[in-house]
């Protein structure tokens, strides 16, 4: 075990083609846009500014996440790293909604029901039909995976799946003194920045994770914060935010 303080690195994936298109996305596979993929290289020279040269990357099963650590660590040299990955860290499952339009959810359930379908803590939106074109039954990275295979999430369920990994996989490597790279999702990594920083469940609500940008966390020797955490390019973080929170309208 080596002496605090440890080093994570938090990225959300780039820019995807469905969150271009406004589409709920959850655990459908789409790849990064061009500009998601520029969104890519852009943090993995952040990270070689900054002098943050991840030792191992944890990233879920989806190629957005998959793509993004790519092209971040090419950039920062660092594409001979340790690789690790989970479904633990995927998107949340957004049920029914998977394949539908923000906006166009938005006009037909109104405010209120769309915003607690997509930022409440424990409210997940209806089921996902096993026949549904966008289901997730027949993907053969989930076989393994049985009943555990979820139909629809709220950010509860996320926190119950995502923490054994946070436990199990990235805790030892921290605690070994690696720089951790984490590169997963908007809801993903909100649910491990609310344990982090142990927001409440009512105060998760309003948090929001830019796509491409890294997020850097200094942890002390129980894994708490040392000081805030802190995104590697605040001014660009600052304008992302505000765009995630207004999908929709
Ligand atoms: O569609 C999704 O899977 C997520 C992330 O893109 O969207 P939201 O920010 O609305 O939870």
């Amino acid at each position: 075990m080596t002496e605090a303080p440890y080093t994570l690195i938090l990225l959300r994936h780039g820019e995807s083609d469905w969150n271009q298109k406004n589409l709920f996305t959850g655990w459908v596979d789409v790849p990064l846009t061009e500009k998601g993929k520029a969104e890519g290289a852009r943090a993995g020279q952040l990270l070689a500014e900054n002098d943050l040269l991840p030792d191992v990357v944890h990233t879920s099963r989806m190629q957005r996440a998959i793509a993004t650590a790519n092209l971040a660590l090419d950039v920062a040299d660092r594409s001979w790293i340790d690789v690790k990955r989970s479904w633990r860290l995927n998107e949340r499952h957004y049920g029914a909604l998977q394949g539908k339009n923000k906006k166009e959810t938005l006009d037909e359930f109104g405010e209120e029901q769309f915003m607690l379908w997509r930022r409440s803590y424990d409210t997940p939106p209806p089921p996902l039909d096993d026949a549904d074109e966008f289901s997730q039954v027949s993907d053969p990275r989930y076989q393994n995976l049985f009943e555990a295979l979820p139909r629809t999430e709220c950010l509860k369920d996320v926190v119950v799946r995502m923490l054994p990994y946070w436990f199990d996989s990235i805790v030892p490597d921290l605690l070994l003194g690696r720089t951790v790279l984490v590169t997963a999702h908007g809801n993903s990594l909100r649910a491990l920045v609310k344990h982090l920083d142990d927001i409440s469940d009512a105060d998760i609500t309003g948090l929001n994770i830019p796509t491409g940008i890294p997020l850097l966390y200094q942890l002390d020797a129980e894994l708490k914060p040392l000081a805030a955490s802190r995104y590697l390019d605040p001014e660009a973080a600052e304008a992302a935010i505000g765009q995630v929170a207004n999908q929709g309208r």
